[in-house]
């Protein structure tokens, strides 16, 4: 096996294993009963819990969003990455704007294996200038379209609608399957998103053994849509023993993970799972999150319908512009620090 840089290399207990364990009990969830015009059925919101409670993960069929668009996106993107470095640099991320293209990003403190194509949903997105929790001072953060690519952002912009709508879809699931209104996961949270849009490509890798494409970590949004290409590589932590169980690529599937807000909404009921990306010596792979988040002035706490007397608040409330301006500012400088966590809010 060939060589790395010594930043990529993960410390011995985080590497990844020679045979990884395949999963085939991650929940597929068919959400064909969502198109007829009827309230959800009981079993599918009791699957949808389920697979919350025990997985923090599944993945979903029949969701309504075209295959097209998916294959559209996808080919776009190994488009873009396939430019000579010095192309994409002309969309480079810099300190005031976390969008655009990057190849440096750090997830606990070791280097990733991959290059980034970040967009938020809206352009432009509304946000703190800063992390310092007494600045008030507020920026508008513009995307980076490649220039004279028109066909890039297009297809960008169409299969980023269809996250938006499976994403509200399964955020009433999730309300309905915590005995909560529809809308309660929705209404007040949105109306200045900041959700956004990664493309992540990884390189084939000389040293797959030593290196991660993602090192572990847990998605800070309210949930996440990830379309993954034919080559495996995400791996979860499962809940019953901790082990690092490999999600089979499915064309048709979508993966869904619930974030660290909903962990903290519903006071640690579904939480938010750790997971990672693997990489391989001789195929490159690309994947496609779409993270939903609320707008920045949003406070995030325990849902007080979820909250009494024998299950009190288990978080403090945070603000989620200074949480995430925090973890931007982590995710371009190599810190001696470890990045803000929920954990640091539980009470
Ligand atoms: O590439 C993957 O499958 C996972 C990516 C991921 O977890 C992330 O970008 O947050
Ligand atoms: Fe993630």
């Amino acid at each position: 096996m060939g060589e790395v840089d010594p930043s990529f290399i993960q410390p011995l207990e985080h590497r990844p294993k020679p045979y990884p364990i395949e999963a085939d009990n991650i929940p597929v969830i068919d959400l064909s009963p969502l198109k007829a015009p009827l309230p959800p059925p009981p079993d599918l919101v009791a699957e949808i819990g389920g697979a919350c409670r025990k997985w923090g993960f599944f993945q979903v069929i029949n969701h309504g969003v075209p295959s097209k668009l998916r294959e559209s996106i996808e080919s776009a993107s190994r488009e873009f990455f396939a430019l000579p470095q010095e192309e994409k640099l002309k969309v480079g991320r810099d300190k005031g704007n976390p969008f655009g293209y990057y190849d440096s990003e750090h997830t606990k403190n070791v280097r990733d294996w991959k290059q980034v194509f970040d967009f938020a949903v809206v352009d432009p997105i509304v946000f703190p200038s800063s992390h310092e929790p007494d600045d008030v001072h507020l920026i508008e953060l513009c995307n980076k379209w490649p220039p004279n690519r028109p066909q890039f952002r297009e297809a960008c912009e169409e299969h980023t609608g269809e996250m938006e709508k499976l994403a509200f879809k399964l955020l009433e699931l999730i309300a309905l399957s915590l005995g909560l209104p529809k809308d309660r996961l929705i209404n007040g949270f949105f109306e200045n998103q900041t959700s956004r849009v990664r493309l992540n490509y990884y390189p084939p890798c000389p040293a797959p053994h030593l290196a991660l494409g993602v090192g572990r970590h847990k998605d800070t949004g309210v949930l996440t849509i990830l379309a993954q290409d034919d080559v495996a590589g995400l791996e979860v932590k499962r809940k019953t023993d901790g082990e690092w169980i490999l999600v089979k690529p499915n064309p048709d599937a979508y993966i869904v993970n619930v974030g660290d807000i909903i962990q903290v909404w519903s006071n640690d009921k579904y939480e938010s799972v750790e997971h990672r990306a693997v990489v391989n010596s001789e195929k490159e792979r690309l994947s496609i999150p779409y993270f939903l988040y609320p707008s920045h002035y949003t406070w995030i706490e325990p849902l007080e319908e979820l909250i009494n007397v024998e299950n009190t608040a288990k978080f403090k409330a945070y603000n989620w512009g200074k949480f995430r301006a925090t973890r931007n500012r982590g995710n371009f400088d190599k810190l001696d620090v470890e990045n803000i966590q929920i954990s640091h809010f539980r009470i």
